[in-house]
């Protein structure tokens, strides 16, 4: 029997949010399990540097979750850029831990699942939207997770995804090591107000607060100096906010759907000429066939 298991790529912090908002979008990264194999195979086409045996880390995280699971054929294909700033591992952790789940039978309830998840990646800000979609607002207090799921407005995103990798772990060697007492304060209640006016459907004030952030995109900017450009456009064109997604290179920008044209023209006519890609907020998170 074939398992499918499809998982949607996500976009973190939404500025002031950072490693704790995140909201599911219309990319997906699809496991399909064949069933059992004498030993752990991977069809994939995403390049020499992705294993195709049990180093995978969908394997990886499969066996880490229930190391009795027996070896299984899969295949996986995905439109996650890796190392984008979308969530690319995020989804791959979820579905490793899903895989676990169904094949292991081991009737996990998607708190185990979120828990186990966000253990694994540090923080919960994309694991949390990758399993449950649309936005989660979520922490991590001595190690449990704690995640409220709300609903994100109805907005059109567009990502700019530069051609180049920028890996996570690159973009927080950049932020500082400390951050005084009353810089935290201010950028934590940013971060607030920024959670209350999507709730509120205050989108001017969401949209200011967005782009207001004091925790990471300052520091990083000189990793990603397409992010002040499309900013500057994004303002010229009515977007609602643009800002950093995840660690980056991927910025985002929530448009009016009449702008989007002009956002992208104006985005060329700047240099900026690698992918545009326009996205919907997923509303459901990952998704099993069984
Ligand atoms: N489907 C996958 N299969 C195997 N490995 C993957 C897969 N997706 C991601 N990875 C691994 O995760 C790495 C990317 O993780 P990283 O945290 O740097 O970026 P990201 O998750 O794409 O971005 P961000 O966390 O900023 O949104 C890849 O280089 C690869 O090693
Ligand atoms: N909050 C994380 C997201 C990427 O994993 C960061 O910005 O580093």
């Amino acid at each position: 029997m074939t398992l499918k298991i499809r998982v949607p790529a996500t976009s973190a912090n939404l500025g002031p949010g950072f490693d704790s908002l995140g909201i599911a979008v219309s990319s997906y990264l699809t496991v399909t399990v064949y069933g059992k194999a004498p030993k752990w195979k991977v069809d994939h086409k995403m390049g020499h540097a992705i294993p195709s045996d049990e180093r995978n880390m969908i394997v990886a995280t499969a066996i880490k979750t229930n190391p009795e699971l027996e070896p299984q054929h899969i295949k996986v294909t995905s439109e996650i850029p890796l190392a984008h700033g979308l969530g690319s591992s995020s989804s791959a952790l979820i579905a490793g831990v899903v895989m676990a789940n169904e094949v292991g039978k081991m009737h996990l309830t998607n708190e185990q699942i979120l828990q186990k998840a966000a253990e694994m990646e540090g923080h919960p800000d994309n694991v949390a939207p990758a399993l449950y979609g649309d936005f989660v607002v979520s922490t991590m207090v001595d190690g449990d997770v704690s995640s409220i799921k709300l609903k994100f407005p109805d907005l059109t995103m567009v990502a700019y995804i530069p051609a180049y990798d920028l890996a996570t772990a690159d973009a927080r060697n950049v932020l500082p090591a400390k951050f005084p007492f009353s810089e935290a304060v201010a950028a934590g209640s940013i971060g607030n107000v920024l959670v209350a006016a999507l709730v509120a459907g205050d989108m001017k004030t969401a949209g200011k607060m967005i782009e207001s952030d004091r925790y990471h995109e300052t520091y990083r900017e000189k990793l990603v100096p397409h992010l002040p450009i499309l900013r500057e456009i994004g303002h010229r064109t009515g977007a609602m906010a643009t800002y950093l997604s995840g660690a980056g290179p991927t910025v985002m920008s929530f448009l009016p759907h009449d702008k989007v044209e002009e956002y992208i023209d104006l985005g060329k006519k700047a240099g900026l000429k690698d992918e545009y890609r326009i996205l919907q907020i997923e509303r459901e998170g990952v998704h099993v066939d069984r």
